[in-house]
């Protein structure tokens, strides 16, 4: 059997997003199979179709941290609608909310929809950068469950009587468009890559100088803490 020679990466990916949601899942889903650290940043987008808005953001996001990184776009597509959102969800959803998405379908009998996560894998800027899709099926109803992470309230998976905001998220993240795409990076990683990181502290920043932090049980415990304070704030804003 023809043996793979794998590419050696001497910096931890960097997943770069701007949604801290997206970040809590894909450090639940990955675990620690993978050296990941995190970036916080709203990269700008193409429009366009989803792999290349994807594969822009890694470019830009390689460019930006000068290593390995991953990025992702979200998009949510209505049957009815020809995939539209699609990667524009998140303004749909920002100025018409939940209810509005849903309205959006009225004059539709068709209700279906998918989700799509779009991973892009760039090792620097100058590659071109490795797409993993990944689409969960289902179906867009009245909003249900809380109303912390995006269109999750409106979308109910094929199969579930549940809409993913009202799943535990263990459950969600066995079965989404999020967790499918994740399985391909992994595997894919896994098989090309190999990772030899110096140290500790060399990892704690990038070599563009960016403070890019490690993933540490520490910073975990820390963003738990800022999430569930933030939490706590809105919802108190939410009763009165
Ligand atoms: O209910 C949800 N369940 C999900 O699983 C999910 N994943 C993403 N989203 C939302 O869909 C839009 C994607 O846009 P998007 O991919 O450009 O993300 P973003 O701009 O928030 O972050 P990023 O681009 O910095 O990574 C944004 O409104 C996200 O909040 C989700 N909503
Ligand atoms: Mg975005």
């Amino acid at each position: 059997m023809a043996s793979v020679t794998k590419v050696v990466l001497s910096r931890p990916v960097t997943f770069v997003t701007g949604n801290a949601k997206k970040l809590e899942e894909v450090r639940s889903i990955l675990g620690h199979s993978l050296p990941l650290q995190s970036h916080k940043l709203d990269l700008p987008e193409l429009q366009g179709e989803p792999e290349a808005i994807s594969k822009e953001k890694a470019r830009l996001a390689a460019e930006k941290i000068k290593g390995p990184v991953l990025v992702e776009d979200t998009c949510l597509c209505f049957n009815a609608l020809k995939d539209l959102p699609g990667p524009y969800v998140k303004w749909f959803l920002d100025k018409l909310g939940n209810e509005g998405l849903n309205n959006m379908l009225m004059a539709y009998e068709d209700k279906s929809a998918y989700a799509l996560c779009v991973f892009s894998f760039a090792t620097d800027a100058d590659t071109e950068p490795e797409t993993f899709m990944g689409t969960t099926e289902g179906i867009i109803v009245p909003p249900r469950g809380p109303k912390d992470f995006g269109w999750d309230p409106v979308f109910q998976p094929d199969g579930y009587e549940q809409t993913f905001a009202e799943m535990p998220k263990e459950e969600k993240n066995k079965i989404s468009h999020r967790y499918r795409s994740l399985a391909k990076v992994k595997s894919h990683l896994e098989a090309n890559y190999e990772f030899d990181i110096p140290s500790e502290t060399d990892a704690n920043n990038d070599s563009a100088g960016n403070d890019v932090e490690k993933d540490t049980p520490k910073k975990r415990k820390r963003e738990e803490d800022d999430e569930a304070a933030h939490e706590e704030t809105k919802h108190k804003k939410e009763e009165k």
